[in-house]
């Protein structure tokens, strides 16, 4: 079996053209990591060496493929202030994300802050998407607040697992039509927040190529909130048609919602938009007055920042929240109400959108 010592000896024939040295001995080679049958390579090149990149992950790209073994690659690359670009070596893909078999797109809402509104929004445009006759999978990975079972009225459930070692499969949970697999059904709810993060990377992975999905128009990901390890697993796992951005109408989140949306960005995942959540207070005696009670424009700016759309403006509606005793998403228990019109118009947005992006 290959050995990363072999490897690296491999990959010390690659030069730099200035000095005639290899990249190996000038320390450029941050990292090299083999978990069979995939390779991870990580280059970390100077600025005065960004002229060499491409030529440098090609020859890197072209050593590394030609052991057989090696099934599957992937490629980083720092640019000259250290940030990292991962999978993306100029002349299109290096690193070889794995598409899951039978799923078409995988899209992920992601948030800077907690709180915000990101498992509503995951929930209900599962369900949205749902409505329009697409298969639609919802994996939820949110490790911190993994609420999606309780939206969906499925927290009692466990998951089945079938089959053993690598062979070994998670049968997501039927709900409202949507097959899903949440972090909330695994964990046990005592165990301490800070030992899951370490878990995390295995287990998007194991969610993302291990869970059934069958045939899916649409997996929807609930990421949990920031800029962390389950972000950068799922970037550099799947191909991903694109990432919606869930922010509140407060200046003050800004901040968060910006970095969130710019690591996607620097990650080469497309921004499919911005939905600004809680825009209004629609109080539930007087359905057709609407109350700015946290301000207004943060989704405005966030959108306009960045070039993409602001997709929705949900409103505060009581009847969104689990105050509802049924555990039932918005859209299909007040599918008449404005929020659940909202999600309506957003799932629509998005495939608009998809189908925009994918010609
Ligand atoms: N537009 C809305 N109207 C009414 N209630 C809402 C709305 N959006 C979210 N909520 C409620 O606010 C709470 C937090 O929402 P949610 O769990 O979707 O946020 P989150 O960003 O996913 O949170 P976390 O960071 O914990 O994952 C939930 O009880 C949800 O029902």
């Amino acid at each position: 079996m290959l050995s990363e010592e072999e490897l690296l000896k491999a990959l010390s024939s690659i030069k730099d053209s200035g000095s005639n040295r290899s990249v190996v001995d000038l320390g450029w080679l941050d990292q090299l990591r083999i978990n069979h049958p995939k390779a991870i390579v990580r280059l970390n090149l100077p600025s005065y060496a960004q002229s060499q990149r491409d030529r440098i992950a090609a020859e890197a790209k072209r050593i590394v493929e030609s052991y057989r073994e090696i099934s599957e690659l992937q490629i980083e690359l720092s640019n000259a202030n250290g940030q990292s670009e991962i999978g993306n070596a100029g002349h299109g893909q290096v690193s070889s994300l794995q598409k899951i078999p039978g799923v078409k797109n995988v899209i992920a809402v992601s948030s800077g802050k907690g709180g915000v509104g990101k498992s509503t929004v995951a929930v209900n445009l599962a369900c949205g998407l749902s409505q329009k006759g697409y298969s639609v999978g919802l994996l939820d990975a949110d490790i911190y607040g993994p609420n999606t079972p309780i939206m969906l009225g499925v927290s009692d459930k466990t998951p089945e697992v079938q089959g053993s070692g690598a062979e070994q499969k998670i049968i997501p949970i039927e709900s409202f039509g949507i097959s899903m697999v949440s972090m909330g059904l695994l964990i046990d709810d005592n165990q301490p927040v800070i030992w899951r993060g370490p878990m995390l990377n295995g287990i998007i992975r194991q969610f993302l190529y291990q869970a059934s999905w069958g045939e899916k128009d649409f997996l929807v990901v609930d990421l949990p909130p920031g800029t962390g390890d389950a972000q950068l697993s799922l970037a550099q796992a799947v191909p991903m048609s694109g990432v919606l951005i869930v922010t509140t109408p407060q200046k003050v989140s800004l901040q968060d919602s910006r970095r969130g949306l710019a690591m996607f960005k620097q990650m080469n995942v497309p921004i499919l938009g911005v939905i600004e959540n809680m825009s209004s207070f629609i109080p539930p005696d007087q359905p057709e007055r609407e109350y700015a009670i946290f301000g207004t424009g943060g989704g405005q700016v966030l959108s306009e920042e960045n070039s993409v759309p602001l997709l929705a403006k949900l409103p505060l509606e009581m009847n969104t929240s689990n105050g509802n005793e049924e555990d039932k998403p918005i859209v299909f228990q007040y599918p008449d109400s404005k929020t659940a019109k909202a999600f309506e118009r957003l799932a629509l947005s998005v495939l608009e959108i998809i189908e925009t992006n994918s010609n």
